[in-house]
């Protein structure tokens, strides 16, 4: 049965919906599996009810120019009667009345406003050279306007660097791209051709069903690789993923300098990457919380696991955490520590793994130059892209299916985004699928070419954990010995 492709109900002005802009969303929308419907601002008005009630689209795409008449009641009612549906929303600025009338009348019934930072500032009333930070205290005082996410476009062609900023309520994202244009691309106003391909681009991402941040971070993917090679389909080359400085659902105030800094000069990818696993040892990656179960495991020959203790009260954690690290130097296995990074460096272990909220606290810089590795877990390409930027041994792609193991924020990623990953980073980093994978999906998830494959409660939960250890230990090998054969004979 095929896939039904998203739906975008795309709202211009009238005379823009055949023009050369709007083929150049049409060829993104295609190039990005996405359907979308072109309908004029009039249109909207006066018979979205039936446009939407024949089949609802998953996002509405205005980009109209300032002088549009999107109907305020129109949108109300919309949105009044499909709460759940997406709407972005393309303000430009033309003068104070236009703006006030935005923030007002408009702006409460959209999710995604993307805009440029110099019409953003007018609306605030900022100078043109204000930084992230302080635009993002004039936005939070400026009526509700931070109740949705502000995409904003900002640019530097003195350096080639490409800065979109993620704004809501408590945060800040800034998301950095450098790739050259020609000067004859530069001279003829080749910025507003960008916006316009990241928004299209962003659209359909939403369309597909990703949030804000991997929306965003896959539409910077996108109009880099449309800058390099011109018509590019999904993304797939991890070297386009942008470069991320966030500062997410808190306070910044410490983090000013590097939020605002980047404005100015670009963020340079960290220099050092971390210590390499041994890729022929992993496969297997039971995930546990003694030292029994450590044992059991590794008796059966895996040769890659992790200790993770979820109690940082337990009496008897250094004595653990030592006790790990020398069974898995008994049995020639790399034994990772979850969390416990200051005492996983004072006694040596092998590698430490962390989540994205550890990011902000660990002293990355102490675990690298002690020579441990590094495991990073990620929940979808935002993710990805920010653990990408600090060269980890490995990264954990989850979780894949519901899991009964660990209340998850996030949704369940599924099969088809797993291989989507496991393509983009095949051969950059070593992967590691987590989440929900039992003894009948493992096969499924070695297919799509991940390094390891996680398990805690496939094993622990187990009625025959060590004969559960080794069937699992030949499904993995199995899959292994087969990709191998067909690379072999392509
Ligand atoms: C291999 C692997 N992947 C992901 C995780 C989850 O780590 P984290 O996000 O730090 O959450 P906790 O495990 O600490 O609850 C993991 N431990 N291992
Ligand atoms: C510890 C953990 N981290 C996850 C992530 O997605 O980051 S999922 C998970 C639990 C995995 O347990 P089970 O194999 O029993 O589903
Ligand atoms: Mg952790």
């Amino acid at each position: 049965m095929s896939k039904k492709l998203p739906l975008i109900l795309n709202v211009c002005d009238p005379g823009l919906t055949s023009n050369s802009k709007n083929q150049t969303k049409n060829q993104i929308f295609h190039n990005l599996s996405s359907h979308a419907k072109t309908v004029s601002t009039d249109m909207f008005n006066t018979q979205w009810h039936a446009l939407l009630g024949n089949y609802c689209p998953d996002v509405v795409y205005f980009s109209v120019l300032p002088s549009s008449k999107v109907n305020i009641e129109s949108l109300k009612e919309m949105k009044n009667h499909y709460p759940n549906l997406l709407v972005v929303f393309t303000f430009t600025f033309s003068d104070e009345t236009e703006a006030n009338i935005f923030s007002e009348n408009i702006l409460p019934y959209i999710d995604i406003v993307t805009s440029n930072m110099i019409d953003i500032n007018a609306l605030v009333g900022a100078s043109v050279d204000s930084k992230i930070t302080e635009l993002h205290l004039l936005l939070k005082m400026k009526h509700s306007s931070l109740s949705c996410h502000w995409l904003i476009q900002d640019g530097d062609f003195s350096v080639d660097t490409w800065t979109n900023w993620l704004l809501d309520q408590d945060s800040i994202v800034g998301f950095h791209s450098t790739y050259l244009f020609s000067d004859q691309r530069k001279k003829t106003g080749i910025q507003s051709e960008t916006s316009d391909g990241l928004y299209s681009s962003f659209t359909c991402f939403l369309a597909h069903g990703y949030d804000v941040l991997d929306a965003t971070t896959m539409a910077k993917a996108y109009t880099k690789s449309a800058a390099l090679v011109g018509c590019p389909g999904w993304p797939l080359q991890i070297e386009n993923l942008p470069l991320i400085t966030s500062c997410i659902n808190g306070d910044y105030s410490k983090k000013i300098q590097m939020l605002d800094s980047l404005k100015e000069t670009g963020q340079q990818k960290t220099d050092q990457s971390f210590a390499k696993m041994d890729l022929d040892k992993m496969g297997l990656y039971p995930v546990v919380d003694t030292i029994d179960w450590l044992d059991l495991i590794l008796k059966q020959g895996v040769k890659i696991a992790q200790l993770r203790i979820k109690n940082p009260e337990d009496p008897y954690l250094e004595n653990k955490i030592q006790k790990a690290i020398a069974l898995g130097e008994k049995h020639n296995a790399q034994v990772f520590i979850n969390d416990y990074w200051q005492q996983a460096i004072l006694f040596g272990a092998y590698g430490v793994h962390l989540g994205q909220g550890d990011l902000d606290i660990a002293d990355l810089s102490k675990i690298q130059q002690a020579g441990l590795r590094l495991g990073i877990s990620t929940h979808g390409y935002y993710e990805i892209a920010r653990a990408q930027n600090i060269q980890p041994s490995y990264i954990a792609l989850g979780h894949i299916f519901p899991t009964q193991t660990k209340d998850m924020p996030s949704q369940p990623q599924g099969l088809n985004r797993l291989n989507h990953y496991a393509r983009l980073l095949k051969g950059k980093v070593p992967t590691v699928a987590i989440g929900g994978i039992s003894i009948e999906r493992f096969t499924d998830v070695a297919k799509t070419g991940v390094d390891s494959v996680a398990v805690v409660s496939a094993i622990t939960k187990a009625d025959n954990p060590e004969e559960v250890t080794t069937l699992l230990l030949s499904k993995f090998n199995l899959v292994k010995a087969e990709q191998t054969k067909k690379s072999v004979s392509i």
